[in-house]
């Protein structure tokens, strides 16, 4: 199976559409600027969908699952059955993301991308690489035919998003944080002493251990780690690759992309660095109380919307931002302007 999809061209932002909205921004009744980032988020959506009055009204949203070979490690506070119980979770409705997703009236889906599970679980859709990913402290997390699979997997659930304003992408996975820190140490030249953190709530000795964990792993991969794809393939996860499958060809396909957390924004960097015309595409939801995520998000230049100190991944820090971006469209499409208002405008 070819990766060539991952580097065709992405979509152009409409800069006619985008002008358009910024100079309706400057005409409604309100001192220009005063509603801060809600302005340039209209803004910028109206560029990405092509309109002058954007809307943030259908919102789908993609989870990926995967299981990681690094948790027999012991790099997570929780039990790697956990992933394939959370994915029941999700398919009946009680994770945190099915309330949120009911609250937006979005259309959620799951993707189990390759986890331990052994049948298909109802509800689930199943587009498995493997059966969880290889340790990789001892060898390549996933061969090149799994992550081309695992990126396809990613790139057919944006291209079920028919009539969708919105994509957002989730992950679900025991020991990803780890796949996720792994990533950003070798695409951003950090040590993980730097930027490893809690996860789901090591401990500090924990934390230290699972900086040792990826340290051993960096080295041992060093000299096959030339571009992006190798680092995902060698240190990812198969949820982690769907979520760059989907992030790129959501820009392909010009659909807008709201990022959630610290693991999300680790695949945004590898889909950025593997295609960089997919960065105008991606808005980011918040910063999560993980402490490598800032360092991801100013390598992507990234201003987040949210700061929740939020910490569960699931795309939840991404559906809570959802309402923020709705009114950002509602107060760009339906204030008066000062010329309908007959308000008077500055003074100069
Ligand atoms: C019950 C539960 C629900 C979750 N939902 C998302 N995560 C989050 O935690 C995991 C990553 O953390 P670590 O690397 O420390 O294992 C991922 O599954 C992520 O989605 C969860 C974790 C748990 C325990
Ligand atoms: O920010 C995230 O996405 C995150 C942080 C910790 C655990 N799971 C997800």
């Amino acid at each position: 199976m070819s990766l060539d999809w991952v580097q065709a061209p992405a979509a152009a932002v409409d800069e006619e559409a985008q002008a358009a909205a910024l100079a309706r921004q400057g005409q409604l009744t309100k001192p220009p600027g005063s509603l801060g980032r809600l302005e340039s988020l209209a803004v910028q959506l109206a560029g990405l969908q092509g309109v002058e009055r954007p809307t943030v009204e259908r919102v789908q949203i993609s989870l990926f699952a995967g299981d990681h070979g690094v948790a027999e490690e012991g790099v997570s506070a929780f039990p790697q059955a956990v992933t394939i119980q959370m994915l029941q979770n999700f398919a009946s409705g009680g994770a945190a993301i099915s309330v949120l997703a009911r609250q937006l009236n979005a259309k959620l889906e799951v993707v189990d991308c390759g986890t331990l599970a052994e049948a298909p679980i109802d509800g689930v859709i199943r587009q498995a690489a493997g059966a969880g990913t290889a340790n990789f402290c001892k060898q390549p997390a996933m061969t090149a035919a799994q992550l081309a699979t695992a990126l396809a997997a990613g790139r057919d659930a944006v291209a079920r998003a028919e009539g969708v304003a919105l994509f957002i992408g989730g992950e679900m996975g025991i020991a990803n944080t780890t796949a996720a820190t792994a990533l950003a140490c070798a695409l951003l030249n950090a040590a993980p002493s730097e930027i490893t953190g809690p996860g789901t709530g090591l401990d500090q000795a924990g934390v230290a251990h699972k900086a040792a964990v990826i340290e051993r792993a960096l080295a041992l991969h060093e000299a096959a780690l030339g571009t992006p794809l190798a680092v995902l393939q060698h240190l990812g996860g198969f949820e982690i690759a769907a979520l760059v499958g989907a992030f790129v060809h959501a820009a392909q396909r010009r659909l807008p992309v709201l990022v959630d957390g610290f693991i999300t924004t680790a695949a945004a960097l590898v889909a950025v660095r593997a295609n960089p015309a997919v960065r105008p595409w991606l808005l980011f939801a918040h910063q999560s109380a993980e402490p490598g995520h800032r360092a991801l998000l100013k390598a992507l230049e990234a201003e987040p919307v949210l700061g929740l100190e939020m910490r569960l991944g699931e795309a939840s820090g991404a559906a809570t931002a959802v309402p923020v971006l709705r009114l950002a469209c509602a107060l760009h499409n339906e204030m008066a302007t000062f010329a309908e208002a007959g308000v008077a405008e500055r003074n100069d």
